[in-house]
């Protein structure tokens, strides 16, 4: 191929694809193109029926192609996919699959609800074999359109795609073409689109199909962001290129060049850089038209033929940065809407936001449209060598000489040989599963199902401890335990809720025995055992207990006569002069409300404003003494005032849980006039308390209890006389946002809460100290917080003390992410992506990490990923971790941020949790304001509507 010496025959790149910002998408026109032929421009449905093939087609390859595959098990997977339309519902699916594969040895199967398909992964290529054919024989597939489909999927937001360039590399031995018969043009392109063809049936299909029109396809992969309304891309290493496929909430890019390359037919390179084509004309071009040569790029390629990345690996590509003459520079970057470097990308124009200019290409950007919110502007002015996104690469992951990659591989080869998959197809494992298969055969069912009866039995009787047991019909064991045991009341609640968990897993058992699930169940019970070789269960509970637990009292204290009777005859005194003003909180008038307190607050449907708070509603703040199991301070910016005329009057249970309350806060209620029963209920009504409220008593719950406990105050028909409660809480529209961080040392010095803190006031939360991912608190250890942020794993990674394999850390995160979703289903969980350090042989394995923990969270759409990748490029300022003009690390260490790194790590942060809610543009209180005085915000009481 080097060698060919043919004359350059008119050609020049074109940049459709990446101009998804720039060129509005046009449809149905023509274009002639220069012999004459005339070339339909692509429609949109043209463009994604192509797109549509084309990431099969990657797909295949990478399929085929297991070095690019950052997951090796991935290659044993079936997906049954229930495509739109299609009635079936997955659970049902899941089953008969289940069924089909009854013989089929298998790791796991996932049901994926929001893309509606079973994942099913197998131990080796044989079992998938195998589950492949039964499947595809199944009525269950056949008759209910489900599509049988091996690929990974592993693109699901592919908006723009193509053959990724190390296909490339497959495909260039196959071109032959001699020096001799490589004199036309037509000539090359006929054997390059042989040479395509022939890999690859839908690409022979596509250009059938588009015929003459297909040339040579140059590939970029990178994965855009939207900031500011604009689209920012961030090219990628095309080893990176699952990762940018996958990052769930980017869309993936692939620029493609549609071009022919003479004279030397080399491929360019996918990061070469964007020489002449700014221009607007090109910009218009259409993937197939070609035009004056002289404006083609790649013409003068020799650095471009330099920097061929023909192994897909990025070696070629990281030569080419090592040398000198290589600017430091590699990616090239999609035009932006505006050509005027003085002037913001996004081409508005706010004379509040302070500007950047890029070191590299000069270009001035909004603060906020380069993801650098959160700086001062005094900062913004120090960083004198940033880069754009446009211009960045992070030194990091982009600069890798190439001896590091044959290094990695040698590493990876001997890492996979130890890996489970291998062990797997070993002998000695293959024995173990023909011995199992043997003993199963002989499995007598009938045997196990009476013994789980006959315990089943005896959990029954020990659940009943006011029936009191016949000792002899226990076993042995149990008799002489009860004989000994000296049970106290709680030890013997504790011991009936464990055996109702036990009776549960038993029944659940004892189904699948007659259905015959038996070996699935333990599977599905058991996921460590065949996704790691470290065999640790992580310390988490079941879904079941944790919904059930009750990890705090009902309420913190009751404290009967804690108002004098001076105050209570101040407070009615106060009260009556209001009774024009409450109002029925439903049609039925069930009982009648008015509000107080700093911000507006929307109960029971109705909002309430803000209103100041008359100076007798603070004395009562002053002069109660809460009694609390901590010493938190006890802080209230609202009253909530409720009227119960007669018994008949009532709240039904409820929580106070609005995502406005301060979830670290306590809730205090003082009850005045006749005595009513609140009663209290656990998550699945197996606890209730009931506790009289009497006149002049305090009441302190916590917001923390709402998680797991209901309250209410029933109607009391015999009751005849008034009673009015007042209800203080700490409420503000910033704990829409209330965060908590769950961290490594680079987070320790985020701060939190209102006033200078790093997050902001908009951002209140605090931060737990966690090392490393095993040191993940349990869920009823986190609390209420409406985000939960992660960031730790690179101890995790990094441990030599306690090795753990990536597989494992990640199963654990995915069950404590599990945990917190179970027990908080309102929360947002941020994983905040690991950052590169100064060790290469670290960020390696930095990148597989973050990509794993990519695919983990792709399955949850309560689990977002804060994609710390674009703030790499701060760290290249000497205030982060990077020394650009040494081009190394700081000296000083290898995986703690620096004093800008922390800001726009916080400023990264915040930008996740705040999101883009409506309510957060509409910043609407004054926090000046204080204690009850009056400014109008809105806080929203979800509970405590009456039940239709
Ligand atoms: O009146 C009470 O004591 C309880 C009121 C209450 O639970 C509420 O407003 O959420
Ligand atoms: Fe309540």
């Amino acid at each position: 191929m080097e060698d060919l010496n043919v004359t350059a025959p008119p050609v020049t790149p074109s940049y459709s694809n990446v101009l998804q910002m720039t060129t509005p998408s046009k449809t149905g026109h023509e274009t002639t193109s220069k012999d004459n032929t005339t070339i339909p421009k692509k429609s949109d449905v043209d463009r994604k029926i192509e797109f549509m093939k084309i990431s099969s087609f990657i797909n295949d390859t990478l399929e085929k192609n297991s070095v690019s595959n950052p997951h090796e098990d991935s290659q044993n997977i079936i997906v049954l996919r229930m495509d739109k339309g299609n009635k079936t519902n997955l659970t049902e699916a899941k089953q008969s699959a289940l069924k089909v594969l009854k013989s089929v040895p298998m790791i796991n199967m996932k049901e994926n609800i929001r893309d509606k398909k079973l994942v099913i992964q197998l131990p080796s290529v044989k079992e998938k074999q195998l589950a492949r054919e039964l499947l595809s024989k199944s009525p269950m597939v056949k008759t209910s359109n489900i599509v049988v489909d091996d690929t990974k999927k592993m693109f699901p937001k592919i908006t723009v795609a193509n053959i990724p360039n190390y296909t490339l590399a497959d495909i260039e031995p196959k071109i032959n073409i001699s020096a001799s018969d490589s004199q036309s043009h037509d000539t090359i392109k006929s054997v390059l689109k042989q040479g395509f063809m022939d890999k690859n049936e839908n690409l022979r299909e596509l250009i059938e199909e588009k015929n003459k029109t297909f040339d040579i396809v140059y590939v970029k992969v990178g994965y855009n962001y939207t900031t500011a309304g604009i689209k920012v891309w961030r090219w990628s290493d095309v080893t990176l290129f699952p990762t940018a496929c996958r990052v769930p909430h980017h869309h993936l890019v692939i620029d493609t060049y549609y071009k022919m390359s003479p004279p030397t037919l080399k491929l360019r390179p996918y990061h070469t850089a964007d020489k002449g084509v700014d221009s607007p004309a090109e910009e218009q071009d259409s993937l197939y038209s070609e035009s004056d040569p002289s404006k083609s790029s790649l013409h003068s390629s020799t650095s471009d033929t330099a920097n061929l990345d023909v192994t897909g690996t990025g070696e070629k590509f990281f030569e080419a940065l090592d040398s000198p003459t290589t600017p430091a520079t590699p990616t090239s970057f999609p035009k932006l809407k505006t050509v005027d470097k003085n002037k913001c990308p996004c081409n508005k124009s706010d004379g509040t936001s302070t500007k950047i200019i890029c070191a590299a290409c000069k270009q001035v950007w909004h603060q906020k449209c380069c993801n650098c919110t959160g700086l001062p502007a005094a900062a913004i002015k120090k960083l004198t060598r940033w880069q754009c996104p446009a211009c960045y690469v992070c030194p990091a992951l982009g600069k890798l000489p190439a001896t590091v990659y044959t290094e990695l591989r040698a590493m990876r080869d001997t890492l996979s040989a130890l890996t489970l998959r291998d062990s797997i197809n070993s002998s000695s494992y293959q024995q173990e599963i023909a011995s199992l298969r043997a003993s199963a055969s002989s499995f007598d069912a009938s045997e196990i199902l009476s013994k789980i009866d006959s315990l089943q039995k005896e959990i029954q009787e020990l659940k009943s401890p006011l029936v009191t047991p016949d000792k002899s019909e226990f076993s042995p064991t149990i008799k002489a335990a009860l004989d000994n045991a000296t049970i106290v009341p709680e030890s013997l609640k504790m011991i009936q809720e464990n055996l109702s968990h036990l009776n549960n897993r038993m029944t659940q058992l004892q189904d699948s025995i007659k259905t015959g699930n038996a070996a699935s169940y333990c599977r599905s019970q058991a996921p460590a055992a065949t996704d790691s070789p470290v065999l640790i269960q992580p310390n988490t509970s079941s879904p079941h207990v944790l919904k059930t637990q009750t990890p705090c009292k009902p309420y913190e204290s009751y404290e009967a006569g804690a108002i004098s009777q001076e105050l209570k005859a101040e407070l009615l005194e106060f009260i009556e002069t209001l009774d024009p003003e409450f109002s029925g909180v439903d049609q039925n008038e069930s009982r009648q409300v008015i509000y107080f307190g700093d911000y507006s607050y929307k109960y029971t449907g109705k909002n309430h404003p803000a209103r100041p708070a008359p100076p007798v509603l603070m004395k009562v703040l002053d002069s109660v003494d809460p009694k609390t199991g901590d010493k938190r301070s006890l802080k209230a910016n609202s009253c909530l005032i409720t009227r119960y005329r007669s018994g008949v009057n009532h709240i039904p249970m409820h929580r106070d849980d609005e995502i406005m309350i301060d979830p670290e806060s306590y809730i205090m209620t003082v009850s005045l006039g006749a005595k009513r029963t609140m009663t209290f209920c656990n998550n699945d009504d197996t606890k209730s308390e009931s506790l009289d409220l009497e006149d002049c008593s305090l009441l302190v719950t916590s917001r923390f209890a709402q998680d797991f406990w209901r309250h209410g105050i029933l109607p009391q028909n015999e009751i005849s006389g008034e009673r009015i409660s007042l209800t203080f809480r700490e409420i503000s529209p910033h704990f829409m946002n209330s965060t908590i961080l769950l961290g490594d040392s680079n987070t320790a010095k985020v701060a939190f809460g209102t006033g200078s803190g790093t997050l902001g006031a908009w951002v209140p939360g605090k931060r737990v100290k966690v090392g490393h991912i095993e040191a993940l608190p349990d869920a009823v250890d986190i609390g209420p917080y409406r985000n939960i942020v992660i960031h730790t794993g690179i101890n995790s990674i990094n441990s030599r003390f306690q090795p753990r394999s990536d597989a494992y850390l990640i199963h654990v995160l995915e069950k404590k992410c599990k945990d917190y979703m179970t027990v908080y289903p309102r929360a947002k969980i941020h994983i905040s992506m690991l950052l590169p350090t100064r060790l290469r042989r670290l960020n390696h394995h930095v990148e597989c990490f973050n990509r794993a923990i990519l695919d983990m969270s792709y399955q949850y759409k309560n689990i977002r990923i804060i994609d710390n990748s674009m703030f790499g490029s701060f760290l290249s300022d000497e205030h982060g971790r990077w020394d650009v003009k040494e081009h190394k690390p700081l000296a000083s260490d290898s995986l703690h941020l620096g004093k800008m790194g922390i800001r726009l790590f916080a400023a990264n942060i915040k930008t996740a949790v705040i999101g883009k809610s409506k309510s957060q543009s509409r910043v609407r209180f004054n926090s000046s304001q204080g204690r009850y005085g009056g400014a109008a915000g809105a806080a929203q009481h979800q509970g405590a509507s009456n039940p239709p």
